[in-house]
């Protein structure tokens, strides 16, 4: 499939960089995380260790209630760790305390949800800088208007949410997370209120947001279409990561899930 590229080539870092340092945009060491207790007692991240690399995109696949959800919750600072280590960048999120938490969700984070999470009363450019605002800081408006023109927005920048569509209204929510250039971006089953084709532009434009502005992508998904934009998909089972693939088609990532499946029926 060939894809238009939304953003300039002449990207402001070097897309690719053979003798350039592999940095880190986070990274969880032995991160555990188990929800109640006695017999309500789940271990739901089982001393997880893996890395996400800067200017990389990697999907998180798994089974349902195998851990991806708390995986990018403690790794994103939304929810604490019962041990281990989760950081973004140098920071460890568990030295932080509540304040410091937000201001670095607000200042390093970007968030793309399966529900878009817009304000209703706030229109789709209000909407798109509103992190900004909170946190006090003066958009870029070139890079905005970069962002804005590439997801097809012009045009309904004074729309409100309700008079944009699920597609408008899910690139209104990527165009609020890229805006504030954030380290990195957690994206939780982003295309599962698409259509297949606003899916479909919604994923070109996350891959394509990686080389050109070395953005960061963290995505969790169910669907192996999806995972095979990410640069490489990690395996969670039972709250443990069990396989990694890179360059991932979406046929070698329905192969690796189905012989899951099948090791769970037999086992
Ligand atoms: N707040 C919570 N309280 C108690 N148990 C929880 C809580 N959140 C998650 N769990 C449990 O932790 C385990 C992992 O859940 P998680 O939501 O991370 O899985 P998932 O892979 O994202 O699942 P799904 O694909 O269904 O969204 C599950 O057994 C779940 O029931």
């Amino acid at each position: 499939m060939s894809r238009s590229a939304p953003f300039p080539t002449s990207a402001p870092f070097p897309t690719s960089g053979a003798a350039a340092p592999v940095a880190v945009a986070a990274r969880a060491t032995e991160l555990s995380k188990v929800y109640g207790q006695g017999e309500t007692r789940v271990v739901a991240l089982d001393a997880v260790s893996v890395e996400f690399r800067r200017a990389e995109f990697t999907a998180i696949m798994g089974p349902s209630g195998s851990g991806k959800s708390t995986l990018m919750h403690c790794m994103a600072g939304l929810d604490s760790l019962s041990s281990g280590s989760a950081r973004i960048g140098d920071v460890e999120l568990a030295s932080l305390n509540d304040r410091e938490l937000t201001r670095l969700r607000r200042g390093r984070v970007g968030f793309v949800f399966q529900a878009f999470n817009l304000l209703p009363t706030l229109n789709a450019i209000e909407n798109i800088t509103l992190p900004m605002d909170i946190a006090g800081r003066r958009p870029d408006q070139a890079w905005l208007d970069q962002i804005v023109a590439t997801m097809g927005l012009s045009a309904r920048l004074t729309h409100r949410p309700s008079q944009l569509s699920g597609g408008q209204q899910q690139r209104v929510a990527v165009a609020r997370a890229l805006a504030s250039q954030p380290e990195i971006i957690f994206a939780d089953e982003p295309t599962g209120n698409l259509d297949s084709r606003s899916g479909a532009e919604l994923l070109g434009f996350l891959q394509e947001s990686v080389p050109a502005l070395r953005q960061t992508v963290v995505m969790v998904t169910h669907d192996p279409v999806a995972a095979s934009y990410a640069d490489r998909v990690i395996f969670l089972a039972d709250g443990r990561i069990v396989d990694e693939l890179r360059g991932p088609s979406a046929d070698a990532v329905l192969d690796r899930m189905k012989a899951f499946d099948s090791k769970g029926r037999t086992n």
